[in-house]
């Protein structure tokens, strides 16, 4: 809802996060999830190997390759792609569940998800780009974050710079210098968006009512 004692209705929106592997896009998006009881996270399928740290059905759902092909044929995916050799796949189910109750739903996907979620939602979509102060920094934060081994750190890197060159598909643009300024970034677009007069359902009713045009 929005305002304070006027409640509107809205549309919820489908905000979408990207970046190249380590400028801090899941840090960023669990900040925003932590704080904002009107966004859920999307959680996705995928084929790559667990993390350690990380849960089946909280932060992927983790699925042999068998079941993702199966998922996909059947039309369970809003959007999939192959990412680092590794398939990724948005269930669609969650999605619409979340947008029928005017909620926002969050994407922690990679600029071929994105394309695929403008196709066919278009003026619902919402994309942000995360940007690494650079390339150096980039790197000590892969290390840093310590889940890769080295061949996998090294093949992410490698991918950066085509990650990266999708910058201008997006809405938005946030250099990731610190993490509490970029959060504080993040959270005024999403604000921002929820506020636009076309998310808001009913304002007409509303405003006609105040104005007392007969
Ligand atoms: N298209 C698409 N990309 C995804 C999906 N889930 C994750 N990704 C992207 O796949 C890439 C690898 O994700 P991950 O293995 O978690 O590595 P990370 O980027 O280091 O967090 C990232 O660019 C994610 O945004 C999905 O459902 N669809
Ligand atoms: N602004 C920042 N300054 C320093 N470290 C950061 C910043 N943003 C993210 N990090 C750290 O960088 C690492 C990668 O962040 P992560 O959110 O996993 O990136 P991504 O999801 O884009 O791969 C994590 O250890 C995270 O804590």
């Amino acid at each position: 809802m929005i305002g304070g004692d006027l409640k509107v209705a809205r549309r919820g929106l489908m905000f979408i996060l990207s970046s190249p592997s380590g400028a801090g896009k899941t840090t960023l998006a669990e900040r925003l999830l932590e704080k904002d009881d009107e966004m859920v996270l999307s959680v996705s399928a995928t084929t790559r190997q667990r993390r350690p740290g990380e849960a089946h059905g909280k932060d992927y759902y983790f699925v042999s390759e068998e079941e993702f092909t199966r998922m996909r044929d059947e039309g369970e995916f809003l959007e999939w792609a192959n990412v680092f050799g590794h398939y990724y796949g948005t269930p669609r189910s969650l999605v619409e569940d979340v947008l029928r109750q005017g909620k926002d739903v969050l994407f922690d996907i990679d600029w071929q998800g994105a394309q695929q979620l403008d196709e066919v939602a278009g003026e619902d979509v919402v994309k942000v780009f995360i940007l690494p102060p650079s390339r150096e920094e980039l790197e000590r934060r892969l290390r840093q974050r310590a889940q890769d081994p080295e061949d996998v750190v090294q093949r992410r890197m490698a991918k950066a710079d085509a990650e990266m060159s999708h910058w201008a598909e997006y809405d938005y643009v946030i250099v990731n210098y610190d993490l509490d300024e970029s959060e504080e970034l993040l959270r005024s677009i999403l604000f921002a968006e929820r506020l636009k007069r076309r998310r808001q359902i009913g304002l007409a009713a509303i405003v006609k009512e105040m104005i007392g045009e007969g």
